[in-house]
């Protein structure tokens, strides 16, 4: 815990890097997974699963939330930690992101974004100002600047437009934000997938010395190799002692390549969404629940993890509920996936501290390559 946003950097292996982040609602270790509670809920969990799995943060989003309770309805409530019952720090996203990809997008201009909400069709603004003043309302440990993020394949002109608004809206979004020295207001480093722009956005970002760096504008269905090499370019224009975070990042196998390309943060649903389809990610790799060849599995998914959706359930059972579109299912699977992702970052945390993340990758990956037995 700390009166103030801290970020401490401990130990370095290769390009991978172990830390905390101090804040005064809690820690978190990194390099950290963050499950994402989009709508105020990690969806299929209760929030005391999610911080047994070991998650030390979760994630909100301004758009969805700006919606539906709204923003000023929640601070009525006390505020989302208070609402939702989870203690511990809470991330927002902007909503910019969310705005290009779940509604009808109606204007975008130096102001800010107008669009129809996805949930009643009415009309919205927002603004750099309105984006953090709504995820000050939130009670945000982490804010988010508003950003405009490109899908790929877009052109280079495009791609510097919307980097260079972004640049702007970010000195916005550091003047609404203040100064708040329990919180953080994280700046997000576009350029698509432009080696030039990716570097002159992260330089003008190191400029305004905030206290933590996102890096955005990726895993918008760009090839894994794209991302990494963007991440190669990116990441040494930002200051070591800031985090990294590396934003709707990923699978198993996009994290460990991350973390060793020195990223501290990452966000992504796949854990949650995949479950409530019935895939599981294991050790040994992933597991399609509703493949036949389960049905008659008296096997949990993994009989080493300590989380009781991975331990005590046969697959058999597993298979059923999906079959069956069962909640349960989405449920336990949900609850196995956050609980793998998170031992995973544990192993990672572990191996960085033990000098030996290279070899904790390379196990990594043959175990997953070796598949289910
Ligand atoms: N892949 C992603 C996911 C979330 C994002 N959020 C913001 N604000 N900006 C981006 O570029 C994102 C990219």
């Amino acid at each position: 815990m700390s009166e103030s946003f801290q970020f401490q950097l401990k130990k370095t292996d290769g390009g991978a890097r172990l830390g905390e982040v101090s804040m005064p609602r809690g820690t978190i270790r990194t390099p950290a997974f963050m499950p994402v509670g989009t709508v105020g809920t990690v969806k299929a969990m209760y929030l005391d699963q999610v911080r047994e799995t070991g998650a030390d943060i979760i994630l909100g989003n301004t758009y969805h939330l700006m919606l539906r309770p709204t923003a000023e309805r929640v601070a009525r409530l006390g505020g989302l930690h208070e609402l939702i019952r989870w203690r511990h720090p809470i991330l927002t996203d902007s909503g910019g992101f969310q705005v290009m990809s779940l509604s009808g997008l109606r204007k975008l201009d130096e102001k800010g974004v107008t669009f129809k909400s996805h949930v009643d069709g009415s009309t919205h603004h927002m603004s750099p100002e309105r984006s953090i003043e709504i995820q000050g309302l939130l009670g945000s440990d982490i804010q988010m600047q508003l950003d405009e993020c490109v899908a790929l394949p877009a052109t280079p002109k495009e791609i510097e437009r919307a980097m260079e608004l972004s640049l702007r809206w970010a000195e916005r979004c550091k003047v609404a934000f203040g100064d708040q020295p329990g919180k953080a207001m994280f700046g997000i480093v576009q350029g698509g997938d432009v080696q030039e722009l990716r570097v002159r956005s992260a330089q003008a970002l190191k400029q305004m010395d905030l206290k933590g760096y996102a890096v955005g504008g990726l895993a918008v269905g760009e090839p894994q190799d794209v991302m990494l090499r963007m991440l190669e370019l990116t990441l040494p224009e930002l200051p070591a002692d800031k985090p990294r975070y590396l934003m709707g990042v990923g699978t198993p196998d996009d994290i460990l390549k991350s973390v060793a390309r020195g990223i501290d943060m990452f966000d992504c649903v796949m854990p949650t969404r995949s479950g409530r389809h019935g895939l599981a990610f294991t050790r040994r790799g992933k597991v399609n629940i509703r493949n036949a060849r389960h049905a008659e599995d008296m096997r949990p998914l993994d009989d080493q993890s300590t989380c009781p959706a991975s331990r005590d359930y046969s697959r058999a059972y597993l298979h059923h509920l999906v079959r069956a579109n069962e909640a349960l299912g989405g449920m336990l699977l949900s609850w196995h996936n956050l609980a793998y992702y998170q031992e995973l970052m544990q192993g990672i945390r572990q191996a960085i501290a033990e000098g030996r993340f290279a070899d904790f990758m390379a196990e990594t990956q043959e175990n997953w390559a070796r598949g289910d037995l």
